[in-house]
């Protein structure tokens, strides 16, 4: 029987800045998604493994779309209101921080937005490198005390959580046609559900759902809306 919910899966890696812009735009317009009877789930991935499981590559190791990506996530910053560089120990890896997070969904669901936060935060804008312990630590700290915080940090790399991160990315790829971040499976609440890709197809998105929206609307000067 084909679930009847209206619901956004998202599959998001913190090392993925458009993961973060669609992250933060989705729990901003949370209120006005749950009016219209649509669920948000977000979900950690490992992007670096969709990449290897999809056949793809990071778009910066491609020298056409390093550049350009440039422009995409200037202009990006500016629409979603985030504002920051890339950290200096760029390429990211996110290994620990993605089974931090997956220990969360696992384990204690009710805390998983505010460690995605923190670790958003702490990569992008306070350029902690999560992949260290210690930095990853102070990512957790932001939301549990510190007994709670180590424990966390010991228990995400335990063979269980590290196999169920690996098991959701294989999931996204083999299932939903993954090839990136962030990644979403939208239902429809009719029995349908289609994949989107990107921080920029919102607007597909609210059309998939019927969801009334202004977005892309331009407004002409002299004759008002076209
Ligand atoms: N246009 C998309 C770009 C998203 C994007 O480039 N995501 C990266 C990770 S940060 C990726 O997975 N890219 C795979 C690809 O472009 O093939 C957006 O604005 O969100």
């Amino acid at each position: 029987m084909p679930s009847q919910d209206r619901k956004i899966e998202a599959y998001l890696d913190c090392v993925s800045p458009y993961s973060f812009y669609a992250f933060s735009y989705l729990r901003e317009n949370r209120r006005a998604l749950g009016t219209q009877g649509v669920e948000v789930e977000f979900i950690p991935v490992f992007l670096a493994g969709i990449n290897v499981g999809s056949g793809n590559k990071p778009p910066w190791t491609l020298p056409a779309k390093a550049s350009y990506s440039m422009y995409d996530n200037r202009r990006a910053q500016k629409y979603f209101k985030l504002n920051f560089e890339t950290p200096d120990f760029f390429p990211i890896l996110s290994l620990l921080p993605q089974r931090c997070l997956t220990y969360l969904k696992m384990k204690r669901p009710e805390k998983l937005e505010d460690l995605f936060q923190s670790c958003f935060e702490s990569l992008w804008l306070e350029h902690l490198d999560l992949a260290k312990q210690e930095h990853m630590l102070t990512a957790l700290l932001k939301v549990f005390n510190k007994q709670e915080a180590e424990g966390i940090l010991n228990a995400a790399q335990k063979t269980e959580i590290k196999q169920a991160l690996n098991d959701v990315t294989k999931h996204a790829v083999e299932d939903l046609g993954a090839f990136g971040c962030p990644w979403f499976r939208v239902h429809d609440g009719k029995g349908n559900a289609e994949p989107f890709f990107g921080s920029d197809r919102f607007h597909y998105m609210w059309d998939y759902l019927n969801i009334p929206h202004q977005n892309l609307e331009i407004q002409d000067p002299v004759f008002g809306k076209l």
